[in-house]
């Protein structure tokens, strides 16, 4: 049986349709993560995964119970941070652990959780002190105080410098190792791909993809991304005739050309037939970030 499973969901803030119809479903284990635009959805299913709002169509069933009805049931084993976490402003980071890990039967231990997120030297900080980073990592922490079989984590690392970023990711694949499934909506590519197993692409409030990162970037986007610049004028023609490349553009003084495996030897020998010497050059696989404007035709980090 899934852990989550989402059917079909519809959900609407009066005439506004945030989620037209959204089905998907974790496995337990399975770190999934939800990408999309702005305003593509994703927060508002995910707090009806967590019971905080009601469906106007569809249904969610979370360990086989419903977020709403059975609320008090999940509450023991589901853990959500949400995007907003509000604390009042003079609570120490050490008293909120612990206030919070009183609310559960087999909490995690707080210190520990606040070693494994760097926040032992915070303990006595009130919240209001904390930077936007801190605040972000004791939400986390609070998510997990439960020890929860299902965490919810929405913008996970999002105010995080790239090193906390990938403290993080550590944190929460040990958190994964440790049984526990997670559902994560993540704005970075880069993070979907290191630590998803399986990501529902949104946009506009429905799933335009499911599968693994890797099998997104394959299905897609063209393979390869070539980056160089040349002696003379380029007329795109010469490139966009073969049929290996997919697009040709200009960036400043560089030529960026996309498309298949087979890519770099057809361009090469076409320049080179042509007199025309080719410098700087590099070859990039594609990424997430490419299925993902395929996918939605936004760029990921477009606001
Ligand atoms: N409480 C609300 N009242 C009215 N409209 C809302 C409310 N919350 C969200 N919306 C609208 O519903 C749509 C989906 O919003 P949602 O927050 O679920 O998207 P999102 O993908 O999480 O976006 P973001 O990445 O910006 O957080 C947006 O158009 C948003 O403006």
């Amino acid at each position: 049986m899934p852990v989550i499973e989402v059917t079909n969901l519809h959900k609407r803030y009066r005439e506004q349709v945030a989620v037209h119809d959204v089905s998907l479903t974790v496995e337990a284990g399975e770190i999934f993560g939800i990408l999309g635009p702005n305003g593509a959805g994703k927060t508002t299913t995910v707090e009806c995964v967590a019971g905080l709002r009601v469906p106007d169509g569809g249904g969610v069933s979370v360990l086989g119970l419903d977020p709403r009805r059975d609320a008090d049931r999940l509450r023991e084993r589901v853990g959500v941070q949400l995007q907003e976490s509000q604390l009042p402003d003079r609570i120490r980071v050490g008293e909120a652990l612990e206030l919070y890990a009183s609310f559960y039967r087999d909490p995690a231990d707080p210190e520990r959780l606040m070693d494994e997120l760097g926040l032992r030297d915070k303990r006595d900080a009130a919240y209001k002190k904390l930077s936007g980073g801190q605040k972000q990592r004791l939400s986390i922490a609070l998510a997990l105080v439960g020890n929860p079989e299902v965490a919810i984590l929405d913008e996970l690392t999002t105010g995080l410098d790239p090193q906390a970023r990938r403290d993080t990711w550590r944190l929460i694949e040990g958190v994964r190792d440790g049984g526990v499934t997670i559902l994560l909506v993540t704005h970075f590519m880069e993070e979907a791909e290191r630590l998803c197993d399986r990501v529902a692409v949104i946009d506009a409030g429905r799933v335009v993809a499911l599968d693994s990162p890797a099998a997104l970037v394959s299905r897609a986007a063209p393979r390869q991304r070539l980056r160089f610049r040349v002696s003379v004028p380029l007329d795109d023609r010469l490139l966009t005739d073969l049929p290996e490349v997919v697009t040709v553009e200009h960036r400043g003084s560089q030529v960026v050309v996309t498309g298949g495996d087979s890519m770099l030897q057809a361009v090469t020998s076409t320049l080179a037939r042509h007199q025309i010497t080719v410098a700087d050059l590099r070859v990039e696989q594609s990424t997430l970030d490419d299925a993902f404007v395929e996918l939605t035709g936004h760029r990921p980090d477009d606001h």
